[in-house]
């Protein structure tokens, strides 16, 4: 084990800013880097070439050490390591061997909404908000005499991939904070960005069928929709008849029918008009056979929602509530197009809610994506507010090996937090 790792445990009590902080800063000072994990320490000690899968960083220690009758004092020297590695670039979704990230350390150990877990949430956001300017094709960067700078930046924002030995984790769990996004553990990332729930194009043309309260893929049984959202789409539902402008003239529009559990309960307020955006051929034959085609105030918008929404734009058909819930598509998908159609389509007063699943199998990453969605929807003069709901204890892990688990005959568990944060949108006022 080096020393900084040794360091990391907290050990010597009090912990104060001579022992810790300015030790810690002289190791990454002298270049230890703050993703050096402790199976590269074992493996350089040992001998050996192999890299491990796992990646037990310094945060992770500090994360598992933080004594539990710390003082306030020595709470603000650890607050102060975790900045001080999180500059440094400690990567806030890399895994130890119990596929934790530090916020999931903080988690088991009782931690949650700490002081320390903010620290893991806010280096999260951060580290994904400047991760998609870097990414995004309009940030210009300056050419060979800045290069230097350019490279510091990128490490810094995301040290994760410069520094984990195995991608394919990393990659994981970034890529669950996807909606739609449903793949297995064994199922490489690849493989999920071409399958049907990662790529629209494949989904579209896989074969889906309804069975036991779930709509899945008929081969390969990905949930594209289950029974168990009901709470989370009634309250959808309500959000978006919430503020209604003039009620002789109330339209709704959602995106995705998949189980038509909404729809349904949309039709039960009896709006003036509804749109459905339904992509999907087997869903557009089910809508079919259950006669939503002939309801008055129906309307299918057949096809992809990028595809049909944007020609109301200029039909002058404005909106009181927008619900959006699709499969296989990705936050870029909300952030890039979806974004821009509400802002056109709804009505100043109106409300705008979507099935909040954005990275809902990590709690930590959960609470990453809710501050992500603030600040994106805030660049669009939005303003989200979240009512905190309590999720199906079926959905979560304790309850895997028992008879009422929703994930029973479903290849991967999209769901495992026990709060939903039901987002409500409206205009900034
Ligand atoms: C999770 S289900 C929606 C469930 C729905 N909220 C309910 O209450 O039953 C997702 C639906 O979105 C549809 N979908 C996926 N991508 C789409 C797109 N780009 N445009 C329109 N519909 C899409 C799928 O075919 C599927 O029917």
């Amino acid at each position: 084990m080096s020393e900084l790792h040794e360091l990391c445990y907290l050990k010597t009590r009090p912990i104060t800013k001579e022992t810790y902080l300015d030790s810690l800063k002289g190791y990454l000072k002298a270049g230890i880097p703050a993703t050096y994990t402790l199976e590269e320490a074992y493996n350089y000690e040992n001998g050996i070439e192999e890299e491990q899968s796992s990646t037990t960083t310094p945060m992770h220690i500090i994360c598992e050490s933080i004594p539990s009758d710390i003082n306030k004092d020595e709470e603000s020297v650890v607050l102060q390591m975790m900045e001080e590695l999180w500059l440094n670039g400690a990567g806030w979704c890399l895994v130890n061997e119990k596929n934790e990230t530090p916020g999931c350390v903080l988690l088991r150990r009782g931690l949650h909404g700490s002081k320390y877990w903010e620290s893991c949430v806010d280096s999260g956001v951060r580290a994904e908000v400047l991760l998609r300017k870097l990414n995004d094709p309009n940030v210009e960067f300056l050419d060979d005499p800045n290069e230097e700078i350019e490279e510091d930046i990128v490490e810094e924002a995301a040290p994760v991939e410069e520094e984990v030995p195995e991608l394919t984790e990393e990659e994981v769990v970034i890529e669950e904070s996807q909606p739609g996004s449903k793949n297995t553990k064994e199922e490489s990332v690849e493989d999920m960005y071409n399958g049907p729930a990662g790529a629209t194009e494949t989904y579209l043309k896989t074969e889906l069928e309804y069975k036991d309260g779930a709509l899945v893929t008929k081969e390969g049984s990905d949930g594209v929709m289950m029974q168990w959202e009901d709470q989370l789409m009634k309250a959808g539902c309500e959000s978006m008849f919430k503020s209604i402008e003039d009620p002789t003239e109330v339209n709704i529009v959602n995106i995705g029918f998949g189980m038509g559990i909404i729809d349904t309960m949309i039709q039960s307020k009896n709006p003036t008009k509804h749109y459905i955006c339904e992509a999907h051929p087997d869903v557009l034959k089910k809508m079919r056979q259950d006669g939503w085609y002939e309801k008055p105030n129906v309307v299918i918008l057949e096809g992809k929602w990028q595809d049909t929404l944007p020609s109301l734009l200029t039909e002058g058909v404005f909106f009181d509530g927008i619900y959006y819930d699709t499969f296989s598509e990705h936050y870029e998908d909300m952030v890039e197009d979806l974004f821009d159609v509400v802002v056109g389509l709804l009505k100043p007063t109106g409300i705008f809610s979507f099935f909040n699943g954005l990275g809902a199998d990590r709690l930590v990453c959960y609470e990453v994506y809710k501050k992500v969605v603030d600040i994106d929807l805030s660049n669009y003069g939005l303003n989200v507010e979240f009512q905190s709901l309590p999720a199906p204890v079926t959905t979560l892990e304790e309850a895997d090996n028992s008879e009422d688990s929703v994930w029973k005959d479903i290849k991967r568990a999209y769901w495992r937090c026990p709060v939903y944060y039901h987002p409500e949108v409206r205009f900034m006022s």
